[in-house]
């Protein structure tokens, strides 16, 4: 035997008992979901995109509209205060432009020729004719108004009117996107403010220097439409690849995870556990054999003259040898609870939860036969096959102290009591534990 074993080593996860199949089960299911939720993560981040690059493009479209609506304000204030700079300017009076009948000034008409009559145009009237004519044009809409208009049909609107009042508190501008049918519109209104020229014609209003006097609306009736399918579709295919990306590499990192797991819980040559598997598992069934106050019977097998076989046969045949005992053993475990695991060389360890010590021994005694009965010759061994000898404990399921180092070294001692008995037997430990 090449060595005492005593020493315990910190232990895995595994798949041969149901305990090991639920935390197998486990570990993929909390894999899983956690693929899951970095897709969601993902998903979401997207979806995040999405609405922020919507919103942002709804953002700066409003902004591009307010832009040029305050440029058209600007522009019809400034030719408001050039026609005021100039008390009104005269134009031939047409059908187009008739005299204003809401000007009240002794020289609105002068009489050039039989002919050409001049008509007076005030910035009110001139804001209305630009107006019909920028409607003409591009669609785009001025509306002079106030709120308590010469002309009646100046008269605010329900939208105007708010931001007239809104001015009156202290607001330089009133905007607003609206919808009609399918379209987006965008309204922007800023005030006018009493200044020195107007208060000729407005004064008798009850205006002062500085006062709002009225404003002017503009409508801007369409409004270049938001690339929301473009953003979609672009968000989307960005969104799937990603998604399709996170669960190829999870699938991969999964598979080389198995990879790695398999090789830190399974024995490279017999693929059965390996000896730290075997000690975690040990320590998990002893715990369940306290809480149920069951007995547990632990095994340890050891190939007799195993450097003989070696020697005569080479190592390569060894190992065949060792495969053909651990397959034995697998074959051998009739519960499913029951679990056996390469110790170590040419030793073996094999798991009985809810088993006494005679049933332990009576499981043994059948591997020992049946690793006679495998028949491999073995020159160098007394019998002239390869024989077994198998070290029995018991952990009663009793005791509080939980030791799987102590029931490791019963089940050694019984095995070296085997080899020193002859070799090709059973032994159990059968001193009583005291009880603590
Ligand atoms: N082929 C092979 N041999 C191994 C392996 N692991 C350990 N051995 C050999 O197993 C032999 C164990 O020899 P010993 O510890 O002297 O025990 P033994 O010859 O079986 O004698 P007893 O146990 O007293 O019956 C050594 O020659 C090791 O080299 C392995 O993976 N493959």
């Amino acid at each position: 035997m090449s060595n005492r074993i005593f020493e315990a080593l910190p232990g895995t996860s595994d798949k041969a008992s149901a305990y090991n199949q639920f935390s197998h089960f486990h570990a993929t299911v909390r894999a899983r979901f956690n693929l899951f939720s970095v897709v969601l993560l993902w998903l979401l981040i997207v979806a995040a995109s999405l609405g922020w690059n919507l919103h942002q493009a709804e953002r700066h479209r409003d902004e591009l509209a307010r832009e040029s609506a305050r440029s058209f304000f600007d522009l019809l204030l400034i030719t408001r205060r050039w026609n005021a700079r100039h008390e009104g300017v005269y134009v031939p009076a047409t059908p187009q432009t008739p005299p204003n009948p809401y000007l009240k000034d002794p020289r609105r008409e002068i009489q050039v020729t039989d002919t050409l009559t001049l008509t007076k145009v005030n910035p009110a009237y001139m804001t209305r004719t630009l107006s019909e004519l920028a409607a003409e044009r591009s669609g785009v809409q001025f509306h002079i108004t106030s709120l308590k208009p010469i002309r009646p049909q100046n008269l605010a609107y329900p939208w105007e009117a708010a931001a007239l009042r809104a001015f009156e508190q202290g607001a330089k501008e009133w905007a607003e996107t609206y919808q009609h049918g399918d379209q987006q519109g965008y309204r922007y209104m800023a005030p006018l403010i009493a200044e020195k020229p107007c208060l000729k014609c407005h004064a008798e209003q009850g205006y002062e220097l500085g006062d709002v006097r009225g404003g002017i609306s503009i409508t801007l009736p369409v409004l270049a439409p938001i690339p929301w399918r473009g953003l979609v579709i672009s968000h989307g295919l960005v969104g799937l690849a990603g998604a399709a990306v996170i669960l190829v590499l999870g699938w991969m990192l999964a598979r080389a995870y198995e990879r790695l797991r398999r090789q830190a819980v399974f024995d490279a040559l017999t693929s059965i556990p390996n000896r730290r598997f075997f000690i975690e598992h040990l320590v998990h069934e002893l715990r369940r054999g306290r809480r149920e106050q069951v007995p547990l019977g632990l095994l340890i097998c050891d190939i007799d003259n195993f450097k003989g076989y070696n020697d005569t046969f080479g190592h390569q045949a060894g190992d065949h040898c060792l495969c053909a005992v651990a397959d034995l053993l697998r074959e051998s475990l009739q519960r499913g609870s029951d679990f056996c695991a390469r110790y170590g060389g040419e030793e073996f360890v094999v798991v009985l939860p809810n088993t006494t010590l005679d049933g332990a021994l009576r499981v043994a005694e059948r591997i020992r036969e049946a690793v006679s009965g495998l028949g491999i010759w073995h020159p160098a061994s007394s019998c002239g096959i390869v024989t077994i000898s198998i070290g029995v404990a018991e952990e009663p399921g009793s005791t509080s102290d939980l030791d799987h180092e102590s029931l490791i070294r019963r089940a050694d001692e019984a095995l070296y009591r085997a080899k020193e008995l002859g070799r090709n037997r059973v032994e159990a430990h059968r001193t009583e534990r005291p009880v603590v």
